[in-house]
């Protein structure tokens, strides 16, 4: 479904992304581990379209993506759920998850289903982003990229600074979307166990290379968690 190969990206002068080359597939959670500066981040705005490849290939069910911009990406079915959220504090919660529709006709509706992965949504419906929990504008960030439908969905940290009642809702969400066979999932994540319990296929990232891989129930034996610690 998504298929990279040998993508390498440059801040300036220094080489953030070395040769990386993998697949994920639909109906699977493929985690990516990192510690802090190894490149993650980089890698899933490089899959966006947010900061530009410079040798390599990007393609979603077959087709060369790596040369088009965000919102092409977006048509064709990539959804992307930022590091720190992104959410607009401004704007209402019913008008941030119609950004998420943006590219559609202006009568696509919000889909209902929004509001059953994640009710709060619906309470909230009428309240501006920033009046949120950082909990719950993590559920908005993820209802907006679901909003518009995607075959691949890629979230960046969506544990980061959320309280553990949240983070367990999010992680049930997430297994549920997988389960359905719909759509690939890319998760960059720095919080090991909720890496280890969604993944299906795991790489580690050190210093912009991939120097582990192999499938989620294999993390454990093959000693993941200490790779990260190191
Ligand atoms: N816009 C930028 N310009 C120059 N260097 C950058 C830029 N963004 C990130 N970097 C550098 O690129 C490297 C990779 O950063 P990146 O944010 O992708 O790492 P990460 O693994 O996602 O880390 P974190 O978990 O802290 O988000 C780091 O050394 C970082 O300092």
């Amino acid at each position: 479904m998504l298929n990279v190969e040998g993508l390498n990206q440059y801040y300036g002068g220094s080489h953030i992304l070395r040769n990386l080359s993998f697949e994920a597939k639909i109906g699977e959670v493929t985690v990516i581990l990192g510690r802090n500066g190894v490149g993650k981040t980089t890698l899933l705005k490089s899959l966006m379209g947010v900061v530009p490849i410079k040798t390599g290939s990007i393609k979603l069910d077959g087709q060369e993506m790596g040369k088009e911009r965000p919102y092409e990406r977006v048509k064709r079915g990539v959804g992307y759920v930022p590091q720190g959220r992104e959410i607009f504090g401004r704007l209402t919660v019913e008008d941030n998850l119609r950004m998420g529709l943006a590219y559609k006709s202006g009568s696509t509706p919000i889909p209902p289903e929004t509001f059953e992965l994640f009710p709060v949504l619906k309470q909230m419906i009428n309240r501006r982003g920033g009046d949120l929990s950082g909990g719950q504008q993590q559920q908005l960030a993820i209802g907006r990229a679901l909003a518009a439908g995607p075959k691949l969905l890629i979230l960046d940290e969506p544990t980061e600074g959320i309280q553990p009642s949240i983070i367990k809702d999010i992680g049930r969400v997430i297994r549920m979307l997988a389960d359905r066979k719909t759509m690939a999932i890319v998760l960059v994540e720095q919080y090991y166990d909720f890496a280890e319990e969604l993944a299906d296929q795991y790489l580690v990232m050190e210093r912009g290379e991939i120097i582990a891989r192999g499938r989620g129930s294999e993390m454990q034996a093959n000693g993941v968690r200490e790779l990260m610690s190191i």
